[in-house]
């Protein structure tokens, strides 16, 4: 425990107040028994102390691994680094994250260039963790599976309302439907807006279905009221011959109540707008929705130019279904019926409730109906009990009343929303109506609500979580099969560690004296109540077998509690027996089937009698398919009984079928996620995200994987990754060898890691949880201080490199400055020279004129004289002999043309020559400090100064303010 929290270990530090984590680093820890004491300091430098023996702040992860696209490879699987590595891609606008065989998929809320036709296709073939994380991988994974064994497959959407169940299913589908070459489509955005005809025909079921099934809630302005089960069919060379829909729980309390803030299904409003002025007079129907009792009830809608578009949006999908203008119009038909049904008044005289026999709601209603509106009008207010020898007829109140005018209407709503869910099937059948036969494998998605729980939960949400605890169930089990599946092929040693198993929730709920069981039961009681319903559920189920399950409420409220995988949840019994319940009087049912209206008879016959098996047509060769269904609700149960069942009884035999079914496909996860209930694009609320991982049972699962061995690495990763924690000599030869697994077992040696933190299979290293992290931060330190190592080598090389360099650089510079200065002075010294004996020769040719002049007949002589020197000649010639002061005049040697310079002067001037190399390297005179009329030798250095003063003056300042030829950038030495 202390060596997992010594100083420098990152933690996650909680911070209530703000329901989130902070980073932390551990500053320092000390342990007294079995309590450790930590100091922790955050980002902001903020100091906080922590102590206990449990219930120590979570590990963070290292920062490789902070935002790893599979969140089955952290090292410390925690609720804070979960949510920081989905947190953290999410900012990083990568929306789509794995969690071992779950696909994570956070609402982008905006358009996301992700499924472009260029996506599509570099996801085709490639097998999942090759590319980003994607819905289109475990497409692609499902479609692989599939065509390699010929297993159905199932992808499995779930999440909250209005996290993207919906789309990202319609992006699953539309990629296994999509054509799988490139060359069929190159536009950018044909995959979104081009379709193939098998996607043609699924997406016009999008319409139907969704303006049938969809509303607008408070959570999402077209949101799913019902589960569905699409499969996609495949024959034998795995192309696609056809589909199928299957529907689960549509919510059919909304036909008649929705909240203010909430609507009805989207058709009541697209009915209303879309239809022309006449066909809605000939309906009774008006654009006024104020007039309607069922639509009038909820808040704000949609435009009413949405509405409309989509209307003629719908009678397309409905033609491309099969169902022309005169099956449309049998719908609309009934449709206002339900729509009058809720017009028509019910009041009272006393207690007894009352119909006017001439209510013109009423009258419309049983038009459309072909309905005696008599009939109608005595089974409303009035019920009949049948005892063993008689049957009584009782008065109901005008509640009672308004509750079967109102279950009439949600009855025939669902019969429609069935027998349209069944023509779209019949759609799907292929051309000869045979497409379920021929079909060899499937794939299918589940678009199916996630985890409900609101402040106040009803019938509706316990439905739902009820069918999120099986497929959780399911999903455990899957996972566990899957893990134990890989230990057994790597041959390690598993013993299976016991998890928390959901299966006791399961049994609260459906066992044989379940809450469904002892609902049925009451519902069937005439005199069964929701408070008769709770008291049995205290006395029945309040008992230690079921403490862990289930809790009664400790003050007397018409509430009981199921503590869920994800969460514990309180039910308000409040109106459950009544949706049980919810059917329509037996009388009421016995005037529908007898009806004149010969669409509502075979709605209903659809809807009550058909079931699974004839969905289509079976062939003249009577072969049955081969693809499992997954079960339908219908409305009469399984096995076609016109017995009216309960609606929980119904729900848990699809739900039981729905299994089944998932047990003989291979089963693929995506779980959406909500980051904000604002709608808001990139915009991430970590307590909101926390509490959906909680309830999509991401968490669970972890900690189930947790269990076992989390960490799965070949010996190749594993080898290449943490070789350097070994000594020098061994790792790299391993390496080199391909010794890969001898290096792993070399690695635990060296890392003294306990046997039971790790198991060698045959190709991978399995490692317990926290082991990673633990080597991680081992080859962290070590790359650290081998970084320093060569920083500083690096630097030192760099250093003497440079000094070299700069050494030569200044020898080059000073050879080049001495041989310039020579060369000058030798052009110089030269030319002064010939200056020099030019004048002498003038001079003397001067001297011999005037001699002439005076001596005019010792001419010959003076000129010999002159020739063997003059005293004149002998002069100046002595200025120029360097050096030679104090030389007497008679050594002067006779001028040649080519006078050899003694060893002195040349020394000399090599002197001044260097000298003022000097000068240029000193940086004190540099050419480049001083300004130029400081650089005169003579004047600015003393040495020039005391230079001798024999030297002739110009020639002297000739050649030292002679600049210098080369470039002064040259310059190397600064
Ligand atoms: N991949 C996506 N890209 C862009 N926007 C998306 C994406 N997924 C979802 N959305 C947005 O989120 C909204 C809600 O999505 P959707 O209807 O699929 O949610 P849902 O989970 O099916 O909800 P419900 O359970 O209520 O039916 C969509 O209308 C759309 O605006």
């Amino acid at each position: 425990m202390t060596t997992l929290y010594s100083p420098g270990t990152r933690v996650w530090l909680s911070d209530d107040s703000q329901q989130q984590w902070i980073p932390a680093e551990v500053s320092s820890c000390t342990k007294a028994g079995d309590t450790l004491t930590l100091v922790l300091v955050d980002e902001n430098g903020k100091e906080t102390t922590v102590s206990g023996s449990t219930n120590l702040p979570p590990l963070r992860n290292p920062e490789l691994l902070e935002t790893v696209d599979d969140l089955a490879t952290l090292s410390h699987l925690n609720e804070p680094s979960i949510l920081h590595a989905v947190q953290s891609r999410y900012l990083q606008r990568k929306i789509y994250t794995y969690s071992g065989i779950v696909l994570l998929a956070v609402n982008p809320f905006e358009t996301v260039p992700l499924y472009t036709t260029e996506i599509v296709q570099q996801y085709i073939g490639r097998t999942k963790g090759e590319l980003e994380p994607h819905l289109f991988a475990i497409a692609e994974d499902a479609y692989a599976a599939m065509v390699l064994d010929g297993k159905g497959q199932t992808i499995i959407v779930s999440g909250e309302s209005g996290a993207g169940k919906t789309e990202s299913a319609k992006l699953v589908m539309r990629f296994i439907a999509a054509p799988k070459s490139p060359s069929v489509n190159s536009d950018a955005n044909a995959f979104v807006d081009g379709a193939s005809l098998v996607e043609q025909q699924i997406q016009a079921t999008n319409p139907i279905l969704e303006g049938f099934g969809n509303a607008k809630t408070t959570r999402n302005d077209n949101s799913s009221r019902f589960g569905k089960y699409i499969q996609l069919l495949f024959d034998t060379n795995r192309h696609i011959v056809g589909a199928r829909v299957r529907t689960y729980l549509l919510e059919r309390s909304r036909v008649t109540y929705q909240t203010h803030t909430e609507r009805n299904y989207h058709i009541f409003y697209q009915l209303c707008r879309g239809l022309p002025a006449g066909d809605l007079d000939a309906l009774g129907l008006s654009a006024d929705l104020s007039q309607f009792h069922y639509l009038n009830q909820g808040g704000p809608s949609t435009t009413e130019l949405n509405d409309r578009e989509k209307f003629r949006a719908m009678r397309d999908a409905l033609k491309i279904v099969g169902i022309g203008p005169d099956k449309q119009k049998s719908i609309f038909e009934l449709l206002s019926a339900v729509l009058h049904l809720g017009n028509i008044a019910v009041s009272h005289a006393r207690t007894e409730a009352v119909i006017e026999d001439d209510d013109p709601s009423m009258s419309r209603a049983m038009q459309f109906l072909g309905v005696n509106a008599a009939d109608f009008k005595k089974w409303t207010i009035k019920k009949q009990i049948s005892t063993r020898s008689d049957k009584i007829v009782t008065a109901l109140t005008p509640v009672q009343a308004v509750g079967v005018r109102d279950s009439l209407a949600r009855f025939v709503y669902a019969c429609l929303f069935e027998w349209l869910v069944n023509a779209v099937n019949e759609s799907f059948t292929g051309k000869y109506g045979d497409a379920t036969t021929r079909a060899e494998t499937h794939i299918g998605v589940l678009d199916i609500y996630g985890f409900e729980h609101f402040e106040k939960n009803s019938f509706e949400q316990f439905c739902i979580n009820y069918a999120n605890e099986k497929l959780q169930h399911e999903f455990n089990t899957y996972v566990f099969k899957l893990a134990q599946e890989e230990y057994r092929q790597e041959k390690i040693s598993w013993t299976f560690i016991d998890f928390d198993d959901n299966q006791p929730a399961i049994d609260l709920i459906e066992g044989k004296l379940g809450i469904l069981a002892l609902l049925d039961e009451e519902s069937r009681l005439q005199l069964g109540t929701d408070a008769s319903f709770l008291a049995k559920l205290n006395t029945q189920l309040d008992k230690p077998a079921n403490k862990d399950v289930f809790i009664s409420p400790k003050f007397a409220n018409a509430a009981f509690t199921i503590a869920h995988y994800a969460l514990q949840v309180t039910y308000s019994a409040d109106g459950f027996l009544e949706k049980n319940r919810d059917t329509v009087p037996d009388e009421h049912l016995a005037l529908l089937t007898s009806s004149s209206n010969a669409f509502l008879r075979e709605v209903l016959d659809t809807a009550l009698h058909r079931t699974a098996e004839v969905v289509e047509t079976p062939p003249p060769d009577g072969v049955m398919s081969k693809i499992p269904d997954p079960g339908r609700t219908g409305i009469a149960g399984r096995g076609g009984s016109v017995k009216k069942p309960t609606l929980g009884s119904i729900f848990k035999g699809s739900l039981g079928t729905l299994m089944e079914m998932l047990r003989m496909t291979n089963v693929h996860y995506i779980r959406c996620l909500k980051p904000n209930d604002h709608k808001r694009a990139w915009e991430f609320i970590p307590s909101q995200v926390l509490a959906q991982l909680r309830a999509a049972g991401v968490l669970e699962t972890i900690r189930i994987s947790t269990a076992g061995y989390p960490t799965r690495w070949t010996f190749e990763e594993f080898a290449r990754r943490y070789y350097m924690l070994i000594h020098w000599r061994d790792g790299p030869p391993l390496i080199k060898r391909e010794q890969f697994k001898r290096l792993c077992v070399l690695v635990c040696q060296k890392m003294a890691l306990d046997k039971t933190q790790y198991q060698m299979g045959e190709t991978k290293i399995f490692l317990r949880i926290g082991v990673l992290a633990k080597l991680e931060h081992v080859r962290s330190i070590k790359i650290n201080a081998v970084q320093f190592l060569q920083t500083n080598m690096r630097r030192l090389i760099a250093i003497r490199k440079y000094r070299r360099y700069q050494k030569s650089v200044i020898g080059i510079q000073s050879h080049w400055r001495g041989a310039l200065a020579r060369r000058a002075f030798r052009e110089i010294r030269d030319k002064a020279r010939a200056d020099v004996e030019a004048a002498e020769a003038q001079k003397a040719a001067l001297a011999a004129e005037r001699n002439a002049e005076k001596f005019p007949s010792r001419s010959d002589k003076s000129d010999k004289g002159s020739e063997k020197g003059s005293p004149g000649k002998t002069r100046i010639r002595r200025m120029f002999s360097f050096g030679s002061k104090d030389r007497p005049e008679q050594g002067v040697p006779s001028p040649s043309p080519e006078p050899v310079p003694t060893r002195r002067p040349r020394n000399r001037l090599e002197a001044a020559t260097k000298r003022l190399s000097r000068s240029w390297h000193d940086p004190e005179n540099s050419p480049r400090r001083k300004a130029p009329d400081t650089l005169s030798p003579h004047v600015s250095s003393p040495q020039r100064t005391a230079s001798p003063s024999k030297f002739s003056t110009p020639i002297y300042e000739q050649f030292m303010n002679r600049k210098p030829a080369w470039n002064s950038s040259t310059n190397l030495n600064h």
